[in-house]
């Protein structure tokens, strides 16, 4: 993907300006429409005291029954960005979204995902209770050095998935410059990500965005082959209208995880209670035809770990056209693993995107985890990517983790992009488009 026309926030950082024009938005309160400079300690450059917007991807992943964050990786590498426009005297406003939250319903917080940022960095977190309007502009105005804003969930308001202008126009008023940080986010056409941007006069890419882009740069550039592609996870409806396209790139795709159910069901299998996309069924069929047509290698699994309960302790390997009565597939067997692997050994060129099952689970978690070894050995040019992939492969251990030449903080991102679509977060924050 070509970067023209992308400014990075250290472009922002040498602009010769230094301090923020008082700004008509800015204020509330009592001091409304004297958002004046107050450049911090050792302020450089065009950041000083300017109100700067980070689009942040704070999706970590977290344990469903206690709330504990599993892992904090999508926080940390969204630090140096921070810092920098910390440093640089900036006025600090993160926004994210984080799972997806019922509509009407406010049960994701991003307070403790704050918490953490707060430990990890030193930094006073604020996270003003409304995501707009005067209460978030009134904490963004008394900001100290040392001290930033977090707003809660984007998706806590109906108009951020909707990519809705009033919406942004709400967010714009927060703030003077915006930032993209949120490679995970990218692809989404979301407020926070695509219409906020055009309506901001300085815009610019963040340290991890471009970071991400340039490492995965290498996937979409004349990728050598052979070229391996390994999709699994559970966002079966979002990623298989990838999966076509995939076809015109890999040569060989290896589907597991609760993607595969839908697959196997697409080839007549009983899968049972597991789970799967019935409207995805035709797409799955045309998928798997195309791939013949084309001397495309599709492999499914062949055995699955079953269990009939998710909190089960254990799990028994059957054929993947076995699968009993009242059970479902919640990992790929050892003979899956083995057939997966052959092809991965011999790669130039690997990408893996979502776990092979229910890895959360010890007991569905050995064929992620054993499928993550044999990569991180592979002699190629091996890259995974998405929130949960990346904590899978932290959890099979360092070496392993060790193993990988890149690991994305994207899933759906990093598919789109080695897809070869434009990523609307992206195209964005170019200058052609917008108010410039
Ligand atoms: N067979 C399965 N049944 C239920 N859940 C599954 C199965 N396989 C994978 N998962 C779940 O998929 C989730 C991750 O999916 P996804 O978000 O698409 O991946 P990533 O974050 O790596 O892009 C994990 O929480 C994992 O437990
Ligand atoms: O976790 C994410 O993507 P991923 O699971 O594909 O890595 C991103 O934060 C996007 O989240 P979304 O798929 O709910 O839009
Ligand atoms: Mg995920």
């Amino acid at each position: 993907m070509k970067l023209t026309g992308i400014r990075s926030i250290e472009e922002l950082l040498e602009a010769p300006e230094t301090a923020a024009k008082a700004d008509p938005r800015a204020g509330v309160g009592a001091g409304a429409g004297k958002a004046e400079a107050r450049p911090g300690a050792g302020a450089v450059g065009g950041l000083a005291g300017k109100r700067v917007f980070i689009r942040v991807d704070f999706n970590v992943p977290f344990d469903k029954k206690t709330g504990e964050i599993t892992d904090d990786a999508r926080i940390r590498e969204a630090i140096p960005t921070i810092k920098l426009a910390m440093e640089a005297g900036a006025k600090v406003v993160l926004a994210s979204h984080l799972g997806r939250p019922k509509p009407g319903k406010r049960d994701l917080s991003l307070v403790p995902v704050g918490g953490r940022l707060a430990e990890l960095t030193g930094y006073e977190v604020h996270v003003p209770e409304e995501l707009v309007g005067d209460a978030p502009k009134k904490v963004i105005y008394d900001l100290r050095p040392g001290q930033l804003c977090l707003l809660e969930n984007l998706r806590f308001d109906e108009g951020e998935e909707k990519d809705d202008e009033n919406f942004a126009k709400q967010l714009a008023e927060l703030a003077d410059v915006y930032v993209n940080d949120a490679f995970g986010a990218v692809h989404r056409a979301h407020a926070s990500v695509h219409a906020l941007p055009r309506l901001m006069r300085e815009r610019a890419a963040g340290l991890l965005l471009l970071k991400e882009l340039r490492a995965l740069g290498r996937l979409t550039t004349r990728p050598e082959k052979p070229y391996v592609a390994v999709l699994g996870g559970a966002k079966v409806s979002d990623k298989i209208d990838v999966v076509e396209a995939l076809l015109g790139v890999v040569d060989t795709l290896c589907i597991g995880g609760a993607m595969a159910n839908t697959f196997l069901a697409a080839q007549g299998k009983d899968t049972k209670k597991s789970r799967i996309e019935e409207d995805k069924l035709p797409l799955a069929r045309t998928i798997l035809s195309k791939a013949e047509n084309r001397g495309v290698q599709i492999l499914l699994p062949t055995d699955v770990i079953v269990a009939t309960s998710l909190d089960a302790e254990a799990g028994s390997a059957v054929a993947a056209d076995a699968i009993p009565d009242g059970a479902m597939a919640l990992d790929i067997g050892p003979k899956t693993v083995a057939l997966f692997g052959e092809p991965i050994r011999k790669a130039k060129t690997i990408f893996w995107n979502g776990p092979m099952g229910l890895f959360e689970t010890p007991a569905f978690s050995k064929g992620t985890f054993e499928l993550a070894r044999i990569m991180s050995k592979a002699s190629g040019f091996t890259v995974v990517g998405g929130g949960d992939s990346a904590s899978a492969v932290k959890l099979a251990g360092e070496e392993v983790a060790k193993g990988f030449k890149h690991i994305s903080t994207g899933g759906g991102a990093s598919l789109e992009l080695i897809e070869g679509r434009k990523l609307p977060g992206v195209e964005a924050l170019r200058s052609a488009e917008g108010v410039e």
